[in-house]
């Protein structure tokens, strides 16, 4: 007899770098002991989506684990949306901003812990223009970085300043109109995050109010800062500072920029210039484990 309970283990082989080898030996074991039947999938990088929805819905797994970084684990989210299954994360990308939002940092083995134990809530998404985000997008300056370090040849910490550099000296500040329904604000703006969440990957705390389960996302308008502030902020150095970000809590808006497209970036990945986006949130769109 096949045990009933079943659960599927995602897997970027190329994220980050952490031996997969370790991920795998642990998984095993620990599906072994919850009596799980363990089925596992292998990212290719080509129609990943596709052939994860159709494991799900021919295994039907009570969990689907990711170790992965961000990108894999919100395409496996997206996966398994408005279901009852779970998601459970195993931080393996080179920045894990999201499973460090989600608690789930430190050890393999708490993380397995974690992936594995009982307390699930409800996890918030942002619609962006038809896109799913679960953490931080944005428009203006760290979108033209995530541009610039794509396009990039040099990794590691060397390579981010190098773009950094570079990337301060090409931005430009836009004027943005917000529409919510509460206020219309219009602005000169440096950058302007949708943020469901509390961190950039760097660790720089950009919303500490955000709560990825409140129903509401937050907006936060960074207006000019000089050379040296907006420095300290694209390499982690900084907090959030209420004095030059202003933040409103939000279900839905539009932002307009006004004279000019600028630079998009969803959870990290970078998607051309806009003119418009209209944000809105997805209460409980996944149910995810945490500590
Ligand atoms: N087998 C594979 N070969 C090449 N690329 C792959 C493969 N599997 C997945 N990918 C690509 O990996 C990317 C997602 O990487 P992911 O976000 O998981 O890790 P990361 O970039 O190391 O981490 P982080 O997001 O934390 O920086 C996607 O672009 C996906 O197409």
């Amino acid at each position: 007899m096949f045990p009933e309970r079943k659960v599927l283990l995602v897997v970027n082989p190329i994220s980050g770098d952490l031996d997969k080898d370790v991920i795998f030996e642990k998984v095993i074991a620990a599906a072994d002991a919850g009596g799980y039947d363990l089925r596992i999938y292998q990212t290719t990088g080509d129609n990943d989506p596709e052939t994860i929805r159709e494991m799900v819905k021919n295994i039907n797994p009570e969990r689907v684990m990711v170790a992965g970084g961000d990108g894999t684990i919100s395409m496996v989210a997206q996966s398994i949306c408005n279901t009852d299954i779970i998601l459970g994360i195993i931080p393996a990308g080179s920045a894990n901003g999201l499973a460090v939002d989600f608690g789930v940092s430190g050890s393999l083995d708490f993380a397995l812990e974690t992936a594995f134990g009982a307390n699930v809530i409800g996890v918030d998404a942002v619609r962006i223009n038809g896109d799913i985000s679960l953490h931080l997008s944005d428009i203006g300056l760290n979108a033209l970085l995530v541009k610039n370090y794509e396009n990039s040849d040099t990794r590691g910490k060397l390579g981010y300043a190098r773009e950094m550099l570079k990337t301060l000296s090409e931005h430009q500040n836009f004027r943005v109109r917000i529409t919510t329904s509460t206020e219309v604000i219009e602005t000169e703006a440096l950058i302007v995050i949708i943020a469901n969440a509390q961190k950039y990957g760097t660790g720089v705390s950009i919303n500490p109010t955000g709560n990825m389960s409140d129903g509401f996302f937050e907006l936060v308008i960074a207006k000019k800062l000089d050379f040296i502030e907006t420095a300290k902020i694209l390499t982690g150095n900084t907090d959030f500072n209420p004095e030059i970000m202003q933040v409103i809590s939000v279900q839905q808006a539009d932002i307009e920029c006004l004279d000019t497209e600028a630079h998009f970036q969803i959870d990290g990945e970078y998607k051309g210039t806009v003119k418009n986006l209209k944000a809105e949130i997805l209460k409980g769109y996944v149910k995810v484990a945490v500590p």
